[in-house]
């Protein structure tokens, strides 16, 4: 009978909680399944799917979605501009805690409150000025040096037998990760140097990404792993691999760069200490760097060649802005200089493309701010719906880079050209609208991502040495690649052939 009380009991309350989470924001439209439970989403995160998921409730059920009982996706970039817009009342919402590497200080990332966000931002603004043009050189240097050394094909031998095969994705990760090493803390990883997964840091980072991800989506997730038993399953400083391995390293650098008479480096880091962070603040550095800084840009030059080996046209349109440039001496040799790269048109056009197809990221979900009615203002509305207090807004940034209004009606297709046709409507409204729109995989206003020229600076440099010196061919021709679609795109099995175009 007591058994029977409890469990009717705990029924009624349990539906009495469904009822009312459910109610709180009946009226926004979305799959009937997210309407209860995260499950729905989570499911489709879980296996790898997460945008394709976001691009299909957007165009079937329209700009705002319910996707979770708390959980909104807004696929209004204007909407997404004003809610991370400077004077904007939304906070980071729980997603962030996810970022969180250990239970320290939150790094810039996931710091939440909007005071302490600012501040560290302030702190961080003179290391984002730091020249890091000559580290991106250096491993633009050791990546084209590695392919010489292991991985060419000279020109008269592509009969060569065995054929030579390079995971192009997984060199994309090491030059990132070096670079991050180098200009952020003055030492780079040697990942390319010894083609090497040094310390297992890209298989590790890979598979965190999917728990990284379930817990964005699970508020009560990340708060677990302080708790016991949970606490046994983290890396720990001493680590040999991972993130571990990583805890070491941050102190070490941190120990040695902060200790009495140390000799100052020219990197971000000597910026960072002179900016007069705590040593917990400065670690934090380095995790955040390397987790922000380096999947990201890799995403974005992985998914650029894949589109570049899936449209020959745009190829050899690429190839032949990037020799005649050569030829006319208005790219130096051996590596171009920034400002040189920003004269490629095409190049700029084929970079926004494959970005606006295959955003290497996600924004995590903001909440929206819980003091209007306190002051007796309107009550929040996103997309024209009402949106009650606390409630999480996210971007659907791959629906909204895929919207045919914006980018045309053969928005789901590879076409660079679209950048350089717009640019000569007139006005240029239109172009300035799609350029804006893009924008938005790195966030908006306080939140918008601080490495964003360096990303541009460093994969445009490398395909500019890249395809002046090689050519490229995929090697599984019915699956180029295997990627998982998660918080931040995981690729594996890129295999490229890489034949000398000329003698370097
Ligand atoms: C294609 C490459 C990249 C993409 C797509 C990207 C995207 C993003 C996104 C979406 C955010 C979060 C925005 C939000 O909270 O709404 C972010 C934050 C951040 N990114 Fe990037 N990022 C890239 C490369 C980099 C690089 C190379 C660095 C550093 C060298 C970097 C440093 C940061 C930092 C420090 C933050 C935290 C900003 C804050 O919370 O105030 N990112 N990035």
């Amino acid at each position: 009978m007591l058994l029977w009380c409890t469990t009717t009991l705990f029924l009624i309350v349990f539906a009495y909680y469904e009822y009312r989470s459910w109610k709180r924001l009946a009226h926004i439209p979305g799959p009937l399944a997210a309407h209860f439970s995260i499950y729905w989403l989570l499911r489709h995160a879980w296996t790898g799917n997460l945008f394709p998921c976001l691009i299909e409730a957007g165009d079937r059920y329209g700009e705002l979605v319910r996707i979770g009982p708390n959980l909104l996706l807004c696929s209004d970039p204007d909407e997404l501009r004003r809610i991370s817009g400077i004077r904007s009342e939304y906070t980071k919402g729980p997603a962030y805690d996810a970022g969180c590497v250990t239970d320290g200080e939150p790094h810039v990332a996931s710091e939440r409150d909007p005071v302490k966000h600012k501040a560290l931002r302030g702190k961080m603004g003179p290391g984002y000025s730091v020249d890091v043009q000559p580290a991106i050189d250096r491993h633009v240097s050791a990546m084209v040096s590695l392919m010489e050394r292991k991985y060419v094909t000279e020109p008269g031998r592509q009969d060569e037998s065995p054929a030579r095969f390079m995971d192009f994705g997984q060199k994309t990760h090491f030059y990132a990760l070096d670079c991050i090493g180098d200009f952020v803390f003055g030492e780079s990883f040697g990942c390319l140097r010894k083609d090497e997964d040094v310390h297992r840091m890209t298989e590790i980072n890979d598979l965190s990404l999917r728990m990284v991800t379930v817990a964005g989506l699970v508020p009560w997730l990340p708060g677990l792993r302080s708790r016991w038993p949970f606490t046994y399953l983290l890396p720990k400083e001493g680590d040999k691999v991972g993130f571990g391995m990583l805890f070491g390293f941050a102190k070490d650098l941190v120990d040695r760069r902060t200790v009495p008479g140390a000799m100052p480096k020219s990197d971000m880091l000597q910026s960072f200490i002179r900016s007069g962070m705590t040593r917990e603040q400065l670690m934090q550095q380095v995790y955040i760097h390397i987790i922000a800084g380096s999947d990201t840009s890799s995403n974005w030059a992985r998914m650029t060649m894949l589109c570049l080996l899936t449209c020959p046209p745009s190829y050899l349109a690429l190839q032949r802005e990037i020799d005649a440039s050569s030829a006319s001496g208005r790219l130096s040799f051996p590596t171009a200089t920034d400002a040189e790269t920003r004269t490629l048109p095409y190049l700029d056009a084929v970079l926004r493309e494959s970005m606006r197809l295959h955003p290497p990221s996600v924004s995590p979900s903001k909440l929206s701010p819980s003091k209007q009615r306190a002051r007796g203002e309107a009550r929040e509305t996103v997309c024209g719906f009402d949106v009650p207090d606390g409630t999480q807004v996210g971007a659907n940034v791959p629906g909204i880079l895929r919207s045919t209004v914006i980018f045309g009606p053969d928005a789901g297709c590879f076409r660079p050209e679209r950048w350089l046709e717009t640019a000569g409507d007139g006005s240029g409204e239109r172009i300035s609208r799609m350029k804006q729109t893009l924008d938005i995989v790195f966030g908006a206003g306080e939140f918008q991502c601080m490495g964003k020229a360096i990303a541009w600076m460093e994969v445009r440099k490398l395909f500019v040495e890249l395809m002046r010196r090689f050519d490229f061919c995929i090697i599984n021709n019915l699956k180029p690649l295997h990627l998982e679609s998660l918080a931040i795109m995981v690729v594996h099995d890129f295999s490229v052939r890489v034949i000398r175009r000329m003698a370097t």
